[in-house]
C-alpha cells in the first residue's frame, strides 16, 4: 500500500489557507500555488535515492553523492501546469510531460484531450503535479498513461486531497506515494472538495 504523507510545515498549512479564501485574486492565487508546490517539492523529493559521485574539490579528491535518477515532472492539465515552474526551480535538469485531462461536468469522469512525454521517462522518477485530487480518476488515469510507457517510479504531489482520491489511488495505484498539502473532509454531490478552493483550473487562470 502507498504510503500518504499530509504536509505539516506552517508555511505550507498557512498559504493554503490563503489559497482557499474565495476572495484571493487570480494573481496571488497564482503566487500562492507555486510558493506551495516549491515547498512541498522539498518535501516529496525527500527520499531520492542517492549514488556516490567522486568530485574534486580545489583541495582534494571525494566521493560525494548525486541523484540517482533523473526527475521528469508531469502536470496534469490545466492546473497542474501551475505547479511546474516551482518543480523546475528545484530540479532544473527535470523533463517536463503533459497530460490533458478534464473532468466531464456531467459525470465527473476524465476526459483526455493530450499525452506527451519525455521518450525517456521509464528511465526517471516520475513527479505527477495537480492541485486537487478529488474523484482520483484524473490522477488515475494520467499515472494509468505514464505506466503504460514504462515508467515504474511514480509519485503524486497534490495540493488538496479528497479521502475518496486518496482511496481510489491506492486501490489503482498502490506503489505511487502521495504527496499533499492538505486532506480534506470530504466530496459533495458535484463530486467538489469539501471545504476543498473551488475549481482550481477556473481560479488559477482566471476563466470563472
Ligand atoms: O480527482 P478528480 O475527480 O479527477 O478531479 C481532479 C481534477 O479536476 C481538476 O481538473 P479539471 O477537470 O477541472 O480540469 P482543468 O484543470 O482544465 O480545470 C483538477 O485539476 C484535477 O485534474
Ligand atoms: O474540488 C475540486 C474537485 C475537482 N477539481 C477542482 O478543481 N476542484
Ligand atoms: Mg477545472
Amino acid at each position: 500500500m502507498s504510503k500518504v504523507h499530509v504536509m505539516d510545515h506552517p508555511l505550507i498549512v498557512h498559504k493554503i489557507t490563503k489559497l482557499r479564501d474565495k476572495d484571493t485574486p487570480v494573481k496571488e492565487f497564482r503566487e500562492l500555488v507555486n510558493e506551495i508546490a516549491l515547498l512541498m517539492g522539498y518535501e516529496a523529493t525527500r527520499d531520492l535515492k542517492l549514488v556516490d559521485k567522486e568530485v574534486e574539490t580545489p583541495i582534494t579528491k571525494m566521493v560525494g553523492k548525486e541523484i540517482a535518477k533523473p526527475i521528469a515532472v508531469v502536470p496534469i492539465l490545466r492546473a497542474g501546469l501551475g505547479m511546474v515552474d516551482a518543480i523546475m526551480n528545484i530540479v532544473p535538469s527535470a523533463k517536463v510531460g503533459h497530460i490533458g485531462l478534464y473532468r466531464d461536468h456531467e459525470t465527473a469522469q476524465p476526459v483526455e484531450y493530450y499525452c506527451k512525454l519525455p521518450v525517456d521517462v521509464d528511465k526517471r522518477e516520475v513527479i505527477v503535479v495537480d492541485p486537487m485530487l478529488a474523484t482520483g480518476g484524473s490522477s488515475v488515469a494520467a499515472i494509468d498513461f505514464i505506466k503504460q510507457r514504462g515508467a515504474k517510479d511514480i509519485r503524486l504531489m497534490c495540493i488538496i486531497a479528497a479521502p475518496e482520491g486518496v482511496e481510489c489511488m491506492q486501490k489503482a495505484h498502490p506503489d505511487v506515494d502521495i504527496y499533499c498539502g492538505a486532506l480534506d473532509e470530504k466530496l459533495n454531490e458535484a463530486k467538489y472538495i469539501v471545504p476543498g478552493l473551488g475549481d482550481a483550473g477556473d481560479r488559477l487562470f482566471g476563466t470563472l
